[in-house]
């Protein structure tokens, strides 16, 4: 039986397999790209394959394993400041064991970006480049909205360039949307010798019905959501919070204007709130609420009727924290799906790691669990075995 968010997940992957599509979603545009990226490997002296870190083995960007030898490649775990720290320790021991030399970073963070920086010089070095060339070339690849754009950005601004060149910052287009770059863009990230940097439109195909992949990949942003129904993501996420240990370092019910920095209480008390105070207040108030409800409920959260009384409980709860409750009954529920999904990816409801390492497998049955009861309703054995949706 399919779920409604199964159709929606088959419809997608009809839209990226359709020779129409629309815009940068239609198939022949993402093979063209996909093409013009793998032809480019051969003329390039290093790939820095860019993956999510909350979803390691989700985000990996297929195609490069055929094209690209594991020598001339480096996996870069991006967003490692929205992952579980453990867990992204051990993607990086286990990538590394199966010789794919693999780095986290955070792509908003200086000093992240600077430790790229060393390891890519480290790797050409490495790669014997400098003894016959005076330019070399590396290629950001990966799926959408993995920060790829974010990343050139970076090597561009932080990269030892001249002053002179300094002057002519290029930028690529980041947006908080998949999708968004559609040209291989090259970005001086070093002079002496030069450096340059290839930033590439995200490559999403469509066996992204697979709906293990389909539902991690959408909670994490690399398909649009207005392809998907945010409610149902929503509520995946909630229940992925609800077995998770994270609520429980939040706030306790009675940490409330106790705990405020004294400059925060003092604007609350003279009723002004910078807008980030304002945000503060907001998060504040739906750890709160997420963890009162979760800490009342008296069910068993393996059983699926139970943690749908819990979602739903959740869902109406909110309405207050997140202002839901002045719009009109039809808009309630949507209005607290996007703004719980923008405050989980934005980090503020906690680091969740959705790929689960092989020595986590009984957490992973959790997992598929959460899956099985959101998505599949008692499919989940048939989608196993069909692994990929065809293309066409
Ligand atoms: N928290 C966090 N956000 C990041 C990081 N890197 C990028 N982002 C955000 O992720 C979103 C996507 O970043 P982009 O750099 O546009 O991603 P992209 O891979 O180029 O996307 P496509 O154009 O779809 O290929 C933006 O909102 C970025 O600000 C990171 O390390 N941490």
């Amino acid at each position: 039986m399919a779920t409604p968010f199964t159709r929606r997940l088959d419809a997608v992957a009809r839209e990226l397999a359709s020779k129409k599509g629309s815009g940068r979603w239609c198939a022949s545009r993402i093979a063209a790209a996909e093409r013009a990226i793998l032809d480019r490997i051969p003329l390039v002296d290093l790939v820095l394959e860019v993956r999510d870190a909350r979803i390691p083995t989700t985000s990996a960007f297929e195609s490069l394993r055929k094209a690209c030898c594991s020598h001339k490649q480096v996996i870069v775990l991006n967003k490692v400041d929205l992952a579980n720290d453990s867990l992204t320790k051990k993607w990086i021991e286990n990538f590394k064991n199966q010789n794919y030399p693999t780095c986290g970073l955070n792509a908003h963070n200086k000093d992240s970006v600077k430790e790229l920086l060393r390891i890519v010089r480290a790797k050409l070095k490495e790669l014997k480049f400098g003894q016959s060339k005076y330019t070399a070339t590396i290629l950001l690849a990966g799926i959408p909205n993995v920060g790829k754009s974010s990343i050139a950005n970076n090597m561009h601004q932080i990269g030892r360039i001249g002053a002179a060149e300094k002057g002519k910052l290029k930028h690529a287009v980041v947006s908080p949307y998949p999708g968004e770059t559609e040209d291989i863009s090259s970005y001086k990230f070093g002079s002496h010798p030069n450096l340059y940097v290839l930033d590439t439109p995200g490559i999403l195909r469509p066996e992204i019905a697979h709906y293990h992949s389909g539902a991690k990949l959408a909670l994490t942003g690399a398909i649009k959501d207005n392809l998907l129904d945010e409610h149902e993501l929503a509520r995946y996420f909630l229940a992925i919070l609800n077995l998770s240990e994270e609520y429980k370092r939040w706030v306790t019910p009675k940490d409330t204007t106790d705990s405020m920095p004294g400059s925060l209480e003092k604007h609350r008390r003279k009723g002004q709130y910078a807008s980030d105070f304002t945000q503060d207040f907001i998060v504040k108030d739906v750890r709160q609420t997420l963890f009162d409800c979760i800490s009342s409920f008296e069910g068993d959260l393996e059983n699926e009727c139970d943690m749908e009384r819990l979602i739903e409980s959740q869902i109406k709860a909110l309405q207050v924290p997140l202002k839901a409750s002045l719009e009109s009954s039809a808009h309630r529920h949507s209005t607290v799906a996007t703004k719980l999904l923008k405050l989980y990816r934005t980090g503020r409801l906690g680091h969740y790691t959705l790929d689960l390492v092989k020595d986590e497998q009984c957490r992973q049955c959790h997992v598929h669990w959460v899956l099985h009861f959101l998505l599949l309703a008692g499919e989940m054995e048939k989608l196993d075995a069909n692994a990929t949706v065809a293309a066409s």
